[in-house]
């Protein structure tokens, strides 16, 4: 045996004893050596897979998402994950969802070479951290939403990119989303139609960076933005686009003696959502209904936030977003873009595929640092920091001022 080998096997050795110890031990690890652990095992994993095994693996991979969502909506993620860590029969589990025992087997032995749940013996499975992820009213709503909704158009990416000459996606009016939802409306317009999918998508976009850092974690926003010559008329965070309110309520929770104005504005629909609906803390909050493409209302504000935003829109759209918001600018006003820098390299997998997702569904992007000096000068702004807050992966705030 060559010493790599013997390196290999102990590696394989080491992998299994950290494997097969209880979920709970591995989730007591500190949170970035566990992605660090994760990290290198995928790549691991990649590295040494067989050729046959890459191309079956890559053709069945469509199978994923329908099948999760086959467990997400008979609720059997959800059963297991209640049992607590106890195992749950075949027959049980069957019945619980209303699932054939025949097509319950089946799914479950596929749930479970795919490691979504653990089997204990011939008949009995239980719940582990990717079943629980499942369960979560995040994890349901994602499903769901990008069943419905993005799906059609990354199927329709590579119809579009031929019928385009392999051209980039830059033209909201015309990108993978239309060609796959046979449809001219854009993205934000479709979904105000459907207010099941809308009801999919708030959740999700609330909760999609759960267990990651934010950008309060490496900000001390009353410090660097709110410290001086506030009082309580000042508007101190505005947060543009910000869906169901989850980081105006972050800042509150982080800064409970933060002086001023939190506003939290988006499209009419979704305030109406907001206000009907409000997340818990959102006590104290302003709710504005506002386009980003008409001009900014409130004027002099510490902090317009955005969050995912630019990541959208094409850059013409961005620079209109912009040049809206500089107009309300005072000379201490600064503009927060929360967006992630896509290194020039190994940017991280969670980034490539936001961009091209992106690209699909509403001919976005995710930028470089390059792309966002280059942008945000058309705009007449210039970045005065940016400040990494993601660990490994690759979220940023930018900060902006007028020029
Ligand atoms: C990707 S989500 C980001 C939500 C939130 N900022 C976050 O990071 O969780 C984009 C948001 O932009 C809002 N939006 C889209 N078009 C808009 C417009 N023209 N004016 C205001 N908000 C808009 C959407 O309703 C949605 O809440």
């Amino acid at each position: 045996m060559n010493p790599i080998e013997n390196e290999a096997l102990a590696v394989v050795d080491g992998l299994e004893a950290l494997t097969k110890s209880t979920s709970g031990d591995l989730g007591s690890i500190d949170a970035g050596t566990r992605r660090k652990l994760s990290e290198a095992a995928r790549r691991l994993s990649l590295a040494t897979e067989a050729t046959g095994d890459t191309i079956v693996r890559t053709i069945l991979s469509p199978l994923q998402l329908p099948l999760t969502l086959v467990g997400v909506e008979t609720r059997l993620f959800e059963f297991l994950a209640q049992q607590e860590g106890k195992a749950a029969k075949v027959a049980e589990l069957a019945s619980m969802t209303k699932v054939d025992v025949v097509l319950m087997r089946r799914l479950l032995r596929y749930y479970q070479s795919f490691g979504m749940v653990d089997q204990l013996a011939e008949d009995q499975y239980l719940a582990n951290n990717i079943t629980s992820a499942l369960a979560l009213p995040a994890g349901r709503a994602a499903v769901f939403f990008y069943s419905e909704a993005m799906v059609p158009a990354l199927n329709a990416l590579p119809q579009f990119l031929r019928d385009t000459g392999y051209s980039n996606i830059a033209d909201k009016a015309n990108c993978p989303w239309s060609l796959g939802h046979q449809t001219d409306k854009q993205f934000f317009e479709w979904i105000k139609e459907r207010p099941n999918v809308l009801s999919h998508f708030m959740p999700w976009i609330s909760n999609q960076r759960d267990g990651l850092p934010i950008f309060l974690d490496a900000i001390d926003f009353k410090k660097e933005f709110a410290s001086q010559g506030v009082n309580e008329s000042t508007p101190v965070f505005v947060d543009i686009g910000g869906a169901a309110g989850h980081q105006c309520v972050a800042l509150r929770q982080k800064h409970p003696d933060l002086i001023g104005r939190v506003i939290l504005q988006d499209r009419e629909e979704v305030i109406q959502e907001v206000e009907t609906r409000p997340i818990p803390g959102f006590e104290g909050i302003i709710t504005q209904s506002y386009d980003f493409f008409t001009p900014q209302p409130v004027e002099g504000a510490r902090a317009y936030y955005l969050r995912q935003i630019l990541h959208d829109w094409p850059d013409i759209e961005c620079i209109e977003i912009l040049k809206n918001i500089k107009s309300a600018m005072a000379p201490e006003s600064r503009i927060l873009l929360d967006e992630m820098v896509v290194p020039e390299s190994g940017a991280h997998w969670r980034t490539t595929q936001m961009d091209l997702a992106m690209g699909s569904v509403l001919a976005g992007m995710e930028r470089s640092q390059a792309e966002w000096e280059s942008l945000l000068d058309k705009a007449n702004l210039k970045i005065m920091k940016i400040w990494r807050y993601g660990g490994q992966l690759d979220d940023c705030v930018i900060v902006a001022a007028q020029k």
